[in-house]
């Protein structure tokens, strides 16, 4: 049998060669096929019997460059390939997408064929060239021509050349009169890729039927009510919990608009705008909080809802963990010992100050019992089941006390913790936080802290997010931070802050009579069962406490460790210190020329200025204030003399920024040193 003929013109070579396979492969039993691209060249003359164009602007093209004789001229409509449709179908519902051709008429055509096919959840945006603002839209389907795309596309989909549909395959085949047993074969072949296309996509939609049972079995397990919405305010996630709330079937709610679902405006409004993370509310006489969570990169509210009862548990495990790790007040204002005027006057106004919601300076000399106070105002106030979180800012570098008091996000530095570390401000939320020694903190961090107390919320160190805070700052201080925030070296404006309510704590010297009770209690606390030598109370009532509370508490510590027997008497008293009620020159070393006089003098007095003035005494400055006094002397000079002094008890050396601090004993030193001096 002689085969009949098939001509196919195309446009681009490309499209002539895929086109060709495509009818090569359906028709090749039955009919010979002859292709051209309008590209490449045509014959001059043409003359033949079936002619299959493929887009009406190649046959135009055709006839422009070749004189066409033939017994029939047809246009083929085209569809996408098969292949590349679950492609299309992945692309999230309702995005936008732009579809680029070489020409407009087959940019409409390529649309239209895409809703015949069923891609009808995706919005088409034709391209022209002429127009170049696509900048909304991200992705982009291109028959074969992904370089015409605008560089603001971030996905092209390149959907090939696209091939016959099976209608013209199906005019061609009755043009030939190939009979009804032919015909059927072909279509069988055409549609055969087809169905697995159709078996690929049934696949995959009873996969997403099953996995969207196992989450909804999941979420039906939990006892709280889990809602999810997506951009559209449609509800994606609806459990068990939320159908016995508000009496509405799960499989109703799901797709449903968010309003359809929930009557309760004030419901609707907090999970779709709220600001805040949680609030309270009844429904249908329940009372619950629902806490809210947008999830960004899905574009998706989360809301979950607790009854009260489960949400007070899970506040109580906050809470327990928080007290596990300490963070809680362990001293109430009957711990404060004393019953001088001073000590109740400034209880008195403590108590007044913690019920206020205001920040609160504590001032007063080391070891007066600041933190006692702080831990005590903590209690009374309406925070006390709040977590309480003492913090000493001098006891860390700069740094360190930064991400302490702040946290920060992972990745941030190295070492740092993976997921990022809560900051004590966080864990603080609702309590109240204690900054001891504020007046030692850095100018970063003070901003850092100003920033905090101003807008009461917090970005962790290298993060973005702004997290909410409630805490009450109590901060305290040994040193006069009104001088310093006048000489620059700290902010006035965080000064201002802190300082809206001020507590005074008199030193021990101003309440003497309150000595013999302290003693009393050291003694009872420490539950050893001794006496008190009969003149003891007023041997140390005579006493100069440089150290305050403190020093007592560790000179009686000191005594019950070493006393004999039962009884505690004032031969007990450490050696070196309340040997005599005044300083006696024969306990201290007088160093012999009076030039070494003067120099461990005027070390002594220099340190002595700097604690009294809330500067670190370090070796650098003691150094350069020898220079300006006249008599220099080295850094390395400086440290031999200060390891001297501190052999002798004269000065304790801190660490950290601390520095140097002058004891009782080298007071005392201080004061004979001044007899001596020329
Ligand atoms: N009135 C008091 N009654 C009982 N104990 C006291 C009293 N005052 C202070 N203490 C004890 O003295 C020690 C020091 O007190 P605290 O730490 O509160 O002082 P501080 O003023 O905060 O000291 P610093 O300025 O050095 O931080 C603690 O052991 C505390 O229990």
């Amino acid at each position: 049998m002689i085969k009949q003929s098939l001509t196919l013109i195309t446009g681009s070579s490309q499209t002539k060669q895929v086109l060709h396979e495509q009818l090569q492969q359906l028709l090749d039993d039955y009919v010979h096929i002859e292709s051209f691209a309008t590209e490449e060249a045509l014959p001059t003359q043409l003359n033949v019997d079936f002619i299959l164009f493929s887009s009406e602007v190649t046959r135009v093209e055709a006839h422009e460059l070749s004189n066409i004789h033939s017994n029939e001229l047809f246009v083929g409509k085209r569809t996408v390939h098969h292949q590349f449709i679950d492609q299309l179908l992945k692309i999230p519902i309702n995005s936008d997408v732009l579809v680029v051709n070489d020409d407009d008429s087959a940019t409409v055509e390529l649309i239209e064929s895409l809703y015949q096919l069923g891609i009808d959840h995706l919005s088409f945006v034709p391209f022209k060239k002429e127009q170049i603002f696509y900048e909304h839209i991200d992705i982009a389907i291109s028959p074969g021509e992904p370089h015409l795309c605008p560089p603001s596309i971030k996905r092209v989909i390149d959907i090939g050349v696209r091939l016959f549909d099976m209608a013209t395959i199906l005019k061609v085949v009755e043009y030939f009169c190939l009979g009804e047993k032919v015909s059927s074969l072909i279509s069988e072949r055409y549609i055969r890729n087809i169905i697995d296309l159709q078996r690929k996509l049934s696949i995959a939609e009873q996969n997403a039927k099953q996995l969207n049972q196992h989450i909804q079995n999941v979420v039906d397990t939990v006892d709280d009510g889990i809602l999810a919405i997506n951009q559209h305010q449609k509800v994606t996630v609806f459990n068990r919990g939320l159908e016995a709330l508000f009496h509405f079937p799960v499989i109703d709610a799901i797709n449903k608009p968010l309003d359809e679902v929930i009557v309760q405006q004030e419901i609707i409004d907090f999970i779709l705008s709220s600001n805040e993370e949680s609030k309270f509310f009844t429904i249908y006489g329940v009372d619950l909080v629902i806490f809210r969570h947008h999830m960004e990169t899905e574009n998706t509210i989360v809301a979950t809802f607790k009854s009260i009862n489960q949400a007070f548990e899970v506040e109580k495990m906050a809470q327990r963990e928080l007290r596990n790790k300490g963070f809680y007040a362990k001293y109430d204002f009957d711990d404060i010992v004393g019953e001088h005027p001073s000590l109740n006057e400034s209880k008195q106004i403590a108590k007044k100050l913690a019920l206020s919601e205001h920040p609160i300076l504590i001032q007063g000399e080391t070891g007066t019992g600041k933190e006692l106070f702080a831990h005590s105002i903590h209690l009374h106030s309406m925070r006390k089941n709040g977590p309480f979180i003492a913090i000493n800012c001098s006891a860390l570098t700069e740094n360190l006390l930064e991400s302490e008091l702040f946290g920060y996000e992972e990745g941030t530095f190295t070492g740092a913790q993976k997921g990022g570390k809560k900051g004590l401000f966080e864990l603080a939320d609702n309590g109240t936080i204690f900054l001891d020694e504020i007046g030692d903190i850095s100018l970063t961090v003070q901003s850092h802290l100003l920033r905090v107390l101003q807008e009461k919320e917090l970005r962790r160190i290298g993060g973005r997010k702004v997290i909410p805070i409630n805490v009450r700052v109590i901060a305290a201080t040994n040193k006069n931070i009104q001088l310093k925030s006048q000489e620059g070296t700290f902010r006035s404006d965080l000064f201002y802050r802190l300082n809206v309510l001020t507590l005074s704590i008199p030193p021990l010297r101003a309440r003497i009579a309150d000595i013999p009770l302290l003693v009393k209690h050291f003694i009872t606390k420490s539950g050893k069962w001794v006496k008190v030598g009969q003149d003891l109370p007023e041997q140390l009532q005579k006493q100069e406490w440089l150290g305050n509370v403190r020093e007592l508490k560790s000179t009686i510590d000191y005594m019950l460790t070493i006393c004999d027997g039962n009884k505690i008497e004032w031969k007990d008293i450490p050696q070196d210190r309340f040997q005599n009620n005044r300083p006696n020159e024969q306990d201290y070393p007088i160093p012999e020329s009076l030039l070494e006089i003067d120099e461990y003098l005027f070390m002594l007095e220099a340190i002595k200025d700097c604690n009294d003035n809330g500067k670190p005494a370090s070796r650098q400055f003691i150094s350069m204030a020898s220079k300006e006094n006249g008599h220099f002397l080295s850094p390395q000079q400086v440290r031999r003399r200060l390891d001297i002094l501190e052999i002798h008890g004269f000065i304790t050396k801190g660490r950290g920024r601390t520095g140097t601090k002058i004891t009782s004993t080298g007071a005392e030193y201080l004061q004979i040193l001044k007899l001596h001096a020329h």
